[in-house]
């Protein structure tokens, strides 16, 4: 049994202390037992789960996992104290706001011989598998993918290309290595207004867009337009809801890293591809702050 605390406790907290309290009978996520949670808050007590300090949690030994679920900008100072004190860390994207804190949060992870795993939902959900196989062995002629959300304080979560790293992630999972040609931001702070524009090239030379809007009113939403040589995809797949949420899927991968079950070689490319995005974000950031 791994002890487990979550720390911060906002929509993403609340929804790993419910999945922690309820693993899939014959899961690897039974091995995972909630022993508290941290919050810089006081809060009462959640669903019979106990709050705990910071400091205790990173010293307790009945603690041997923590699920770091704190806006963007508190990511890399959490992961760094509990694996310093030899836990496994869990962590929601982005992991860091910078890619040499990501390299050097790796790099600690791999001393203490502890999992460090960054949730990535994006790629979990019915939709985006589903858009994967329909775009699976396509040739790419041009395509933009458009996101839309309501406004997000940057002093909290970041630089758009950090915030909005799901996007990223979905182009570089479904195009393979992109380059980026220009990024630019265009802001209006008054308005809570912000759109970031990003251009990239794939390894075949071909255009690819992405848009990061974001605005007071504006709806979670994301579209896309690709066109392939074979035809123009230019909705997202409607499926069925899964049986098992994508949060609970990304619990069941962390617990099967804990156990040994999940291969090296899926854990390096998982990094790759993890870093290979910190790095593009970073890249733009710069872009767009030229
Ligand atoms: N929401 C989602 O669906 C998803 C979120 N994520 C990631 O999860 C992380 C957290 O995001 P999310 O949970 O959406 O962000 P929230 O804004 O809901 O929570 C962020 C932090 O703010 C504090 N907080 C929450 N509610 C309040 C409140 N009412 N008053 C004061 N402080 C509050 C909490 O810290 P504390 O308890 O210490 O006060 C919490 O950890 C981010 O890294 C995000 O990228 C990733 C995938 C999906
Ligand atoms: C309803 C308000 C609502 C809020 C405030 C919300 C916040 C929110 N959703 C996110 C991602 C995400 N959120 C979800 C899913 C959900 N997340 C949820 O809170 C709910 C209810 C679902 C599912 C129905 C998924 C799958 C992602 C991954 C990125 C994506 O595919 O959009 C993120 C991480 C940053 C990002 O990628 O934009 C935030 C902050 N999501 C919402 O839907």
């Amino acid at each position: 049994m791994f002890g487990v605390v979550v720390v911060g406790i906002g929509i993403a907290g609340s929804v790993r202390i419910r999945d922690l309290l309820n693993p899939l009978p014959s899961s690897p996520s039974e091995s995972l037992k909630l022993s508290a949670f941290v919050s810089r808050r006081e809060l009462d007590t959640l669903k019979q789960v106990k709050q705990m300090s910071l400091e205790d949690a990173v010293e307790s030994p009945n603690v041997q996992a923590a699920f770091i679920c704190t806006e963007n900008r508190s990511h890399e100072e959490n992961v760094r104290k509990f694996l310093e004190a030899g836990k496994h860390v869990l962590v929601e994207y982005p992991m860091a706001l910078s890619v040499a804190a990501a390299h050097e949060l790796w790099a600690l992870a791999e001393q203490k011989g502890k999992i460090l795993h960054v949730e990535h939902i994006e790629l979990l959900t019915e939709e985006y598998k589903q858009l994967k196989k329909e775009v699976d062995g396509k040739e790419l002629v041009k395509g933009t993918l458009h996101f839309t959300g309501g406004s997000l304080d940057e002093e909290r979560f970041g630089f758009p290309s950090f915030s909005g790293l799901a996007r990223l992630t979905w182009l570089v999972d479904l195009f393979g290595e992109l380059t980026v040609t220009s990024a630019t931001r265009e802001e209006q702070k008054e308005k809570n207004y912000s759109r970031m524009t990003v251009h990239f090239e794939t390894k075949n030379k071909r255009p690819l867009t992405w848009i990061e809007e974001r605005g007071p009113a504006m709806k979670r939403a994301k579209q896309v337009n690709f066109h392939f040589s074979s035809g123009l995809l230019d909705s997202l797949p409607s499926t069925p809801q899964a049986a098992v949420g994508p949060f609970m899927q990304d619990q069941n991968l962390f617990s099967r890293k804990l156990l040994g079950q999940v291969s090296q070689e899926e854990l390096a490319a998982e990094k790759k591809r993890i870093l290979r995005c910190l790095d593009i974000a970073e890249e733009i950031r710069q872009l767009c702050e030229q």
